[in-house]
């Protein structure tokens, strides 16, 4: 008998975890999703940088983002330091991507 109760605990936990992860999955998908349509636009960016001779990055526009996202984050109760780390990551590839077309357009 208690060994019953037991595999049905221990349903229950598999059912809840597999409850979670679809909604962690369906997170990841739509992050995913942002990503891809944000680097469409950075690549937009990266072009009309390279044909009017601006530099592949801007650090004061950088600052700024970092600023409001940081305060976002607090906002949301997400860490600041983590969405500041997030941001730089995407913003070196978005520079990297910048840096070579420019480098294929000079
Ligand atoms: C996209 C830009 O280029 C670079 C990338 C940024 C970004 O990914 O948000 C921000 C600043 C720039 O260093 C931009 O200047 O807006």
């Amino acid at each position: 008998m208690a060994k019953g109760v037991q595999a049905d605990v221990q349903a229950g936990v598999q059912a809840e975890l597999h409850r979670l992860r679809l909604s962690i999955d369906n997170m990841d998908a739509a992050l995913v999703h942002l990503l891809a349509e944000r680097f469409k636009i950075t690549q937009e960016v990266g072009e009309l940088k390279a044909a009017n001779g601006l530099p592949p990055a801007d650090p004061e526009r950088e600052v700024q983002q970092i600023a409001r996202l940081r305060a976002l984050a607090s906002e949301s109760h997400l860490d600041p330091e983590f969405a500041e780390k997030f941001l730089n990551f995407i913003v070196a590839e978005v520079v990297r991507h910048h840096e070579a077309i420019a480098n294929r357009a000079g």
